[in-house]
């Protein structure tokens, strides 16, 4: 089958998103719209800085995770107002809308913030913007994850975790789970145990990075004492087979960034992404696209083009992964019997063209 003839179905294909750093998406224009409006000195020694052109050169040459957590850092000290997380958030929206994300569970740093000054209510206020006009303009379900940033000490998690308005928002519902990002090699995910048991107690969804640059024991770790509900990335689970049929067994889902996987140097080409042995091992996935303004712009569309030009999947097995997208979602049951309803049909009508036009 001619691969790119499905690049229509994939767009129409009902998409959730799980793994969207919300300080990943801020595009280079923005970056420097937001440092002159709010006085932001960027770094003066490091001439990436000099101009956007330069800035997306030298995004084309991460040669790590940590090589690429150093800008994403810089870039995100330019919010500083409940404004422009709005905008921020308001143009990914945007741009998930109009290559078929239903819904989008994103996920953001408020340690990164309240480090520098910014208030956890400033955060929510521009958040809460943005979801009210995202479901209200463009008919997008949207949640908020927190992360935790795992080379910060356990301690300040758990501090950030207990404060007043951070509990608050957990309570009303604005955040609806926690997550575990930024360096992982050297930091297992079985430090944050305690954190993870206080979100359980308060029936927090929960979900860790694991396995991204890590090994397949930093999965194990993170199933076994953080209790998650999801894997973030999960690319090394491919190297323990038996852990691989348990996760397959238990029905937990890996969220994929496969173009963020090429760009961070976590594979050398887009074929070494485990897929087409997590599908085979019946592993749940969705595919994701991570910090797509430091990756060449790279939106979720492109990550399931670049799959489907890579892997030549079928009909069938889009639909398995669109629907594990969906059953894996955090939203209502209602949301979730919608999008259902839109991917059968879609599937439905492909089948008979490609059939008719065999
Ligand atoms: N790909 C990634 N891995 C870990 N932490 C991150 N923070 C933002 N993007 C990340
Ligand atoms: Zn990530």
């Amino acid at each position: 089958m001619c691969k790119t003839l499905l690049h229509p179905f994939l767009e129409s294909l009902p998409k959730c998103e799980h793994h969207l750093h919300i300080e990943g998406s801020l595009e280079p224009s923005l970056l420097f719209e937001l440092a002159a409006k709010n006085n932001i000195v960027l770094p003066q020694d490091d001439e990436a800085f000099e101009s956007q052109d330069a800035l997306q050169a030298r995004y084309k040459r991460f040669t790590s995770l940590d090589d690429f957590l150093h800008y994403y850092y810089i870039g995100m000290s330019v919010l500083i107002t409940p404004e422009d997380f709005a905008q921020l958030a308001m143009e990914y929206f945007q741009k998930a809308a109009k290559t078929g994300v239903y819904h989008a569970e994103i996920f953001f740093d408020p340690q990164a913030h309240l480090e520098r000054g910014v208030s956890y209510s400033t955060l929510m206020e521009g958040f809460t913007t943005a979801r009210y006009r995202a479901q209200h303009e463009l008919g997008m379900t949207t949640l908020l994850v927190s992360c935790f940033l795992r080379h910060l000490p356990p301690t300040n998690s758990i501090s950030v975790f207990n404060q007043p308005d951070v509990l608050k928002s957990y309570r009303a519902g604005q955040v609806v789970g926690i997550g575990l990002d930024s360096s992982e090699k050297d930091f297992p995910p079985h430090l944050f145990k305690d954190l993870y048991a206080m979100a359980t107690t308060l029936k927090l969804r929960r979900t860790a990075h694991a396995g991204e640059e890590g090994p397949v024991e930093y999965i194990r770790d993170a199933l076994e004492s953080l209790g998650i509900d999801r894997i973030d990335h999960g690319l090394h689970l491919a190297d323990d087979e038996e852990l691989m049929a348990l996760v397959a067994k238990r029905g937990t889902l890996l969220t994929l960034c496969p173009l963020s996987n090429v760009v961070l140097k976590c594979v050398e080409t887009l074929s070494d992404v485990p897929i087409r042995k997590f599908l085979d091992a019946g592993v749940k996935f969705s595919i994701n696209s991570d910090d797509p303004a430091y990756f060449g712009g790279n939106y979720i569309l492109d990550n399931y083009c670049a799959v489907q030009e890579t892997f030549d999947l079928s009909i069938d097995e889009w639909k398995t992964i669109c629907r594990s997208g969906i059953e894996g979602s955090w939203c209502t049951t209602s949301r979730k019997a919608e999008m259902i309803g839109v991917l059968d049909d879609l599937v439905y009508n492909w089948r008979r063209k490609l059939r008719v036009s065999a």
